[in-house]
């Protein structure tokens, strides 16, 4: 199921907050819209979060179509700067910007219809590249999926976290279609539980055998030998390798390296920061405390007892067997095997 639905001149975001029970489709005609469905977690996932983001520049840019060209380019950098602000941790966000800034910058001498039209454009091409660089992640990470393989994942890294297809449910899905007769443990992982509201809807209807687990438990299967490989996604992985992920991936890596299970990490090229030299200069969305408090409106925490949020956490290059991109897969990574990949 994808995530994102385009018009050529709106985007439909399902609201994946009202998952698995209910269906919902906000339609974003402003940028105003967009940024707030990103905030609020409508639409999330690194990859999702950067296609939307550059919808949300073609929103922006239809909205200023009737502006001078000096208004324009002024107001089409306010709207970036919107999109910049919604979530600090997936790089994918700044790297859309990025990508929509520069188009831009090198067509500004095009008048402001034949610009909207390049922007409109360019931003059909990052979803349509999503898709076709997350199969190819998914054939590069095939062989190291055995037949059989009973699979641990944390979050959510499918059609719902990327226009479609997925990161590491990508490369779950190609060893499905491969032929591999594969299962998944999906974390249910709190407090948002993209594992047990959004994993286990896109592998139930997708036949893949699901069974949703508590965070607590990874160890717990761990110890009675029942998981052979760990994958998972990432939401920057800077230059020596070290990936930022939801919250309790950085648990899971230790907990696999005690034990000695192989941790994957799938990303696309979009998610790797090579100007972020190691994982500690990552910086850490901190979320309302209200999302741990409370679980589907009832209050879990007593009245005036403070939660937190750190809504990532960041594994260490040294804990990771392997990142699966859709250049190559880097086994072993560190910054001299990262760099290989540019
Ligand atoms: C395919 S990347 C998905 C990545 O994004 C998730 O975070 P969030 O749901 O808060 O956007 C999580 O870190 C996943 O691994």
């Amino acid at each position: 199921m994808q995530p994102l639905r385009w018009n050529g001149r709106t985007l439909d975001v399902l609201d994946q907050t009202k998952l698995p029970e209910h269906e919902i489709w906000d339609t974003c005609d402003t940028y105003e819209l967009v940024a707030e469905a990103i905030e609020k977690m409508k639409v999330r996932g690194a990859p999702a979060i950067g296609a939307t983001a550059a919808y949300g520049v073609a929103i922006g840019a239809q909205q200023g179509r009737e502006l001078e060209k000096g208004e324009f380019l002024a107001y089409i950098d306010g709207v970036c700067e919107r999109l910049a602000k919604t979530r600090p941790t997936a790089v994918n966000l700044f790297w859309a910007i990025k990508r929509m800034r520069g188009l831009i910058e090198s067509n500004s001498d095009l008048d402001v219809p034949a610009l909207v039209d390049l922007i409109n454009r360019e931003a059909e091409l990052v979803a349509e590249e999503d898709v076709r660089l997350n199969k190819t992640m998914g054939q590069n990470g095939l062989p190291l999926i055995p037949d059989n393989a009973r699979i641990l994942t944390h979050c959510n890294t499918g059609s719902l976290a990327t226009v479609d297809y997925g990161t590491a449910l990508g490369v779950i899905r190609a060893a499905q279609e491969a032929g591999k007769n594969v299962s998944v443990y999906a974390d249910e992982t709190r407090p948002y539980l993209q594992g047990a509201r959004l994993t286990a809807f896109e592998l139930h209807r997708d036949n893949i055998p699901v069974t949703v687990v508590t965070d607590s438990m990874a160890g717990y299967l761990m110890q009675q030998g029942m998981v052979d490989l760990v994958i998972v996604g990432a939401d920057r992985i800077a230059a020596n390798g070290d990936a930022a992920n939801k919250i309790g991936t950085y648990s899971l890596a230790v907990l696999a390296k005690h034990h000695g299970v192989p941790f994957y990490v799938a990303a696309p090229m979009s998610t790797l920061d090579y100007e972020m030299e190691t994982g500690a200069e990552i910086e850490i969305e901190q979320r309302s405390s209200d999302e741990v408090v409370f679980i589907g409106g009832q209050r879990m925490v007593p009245e005036g007892v403070p939660a937190l949020h750190p809504a990532f956490d960041v594994t260490p290059h040294e804990l990771i067997t392997a990142i699966i991109t859709d250049k190559g897969v880097v086994k072993h990574p560190n910054t001299d095997t990262m760099s290989r990949l540019k």
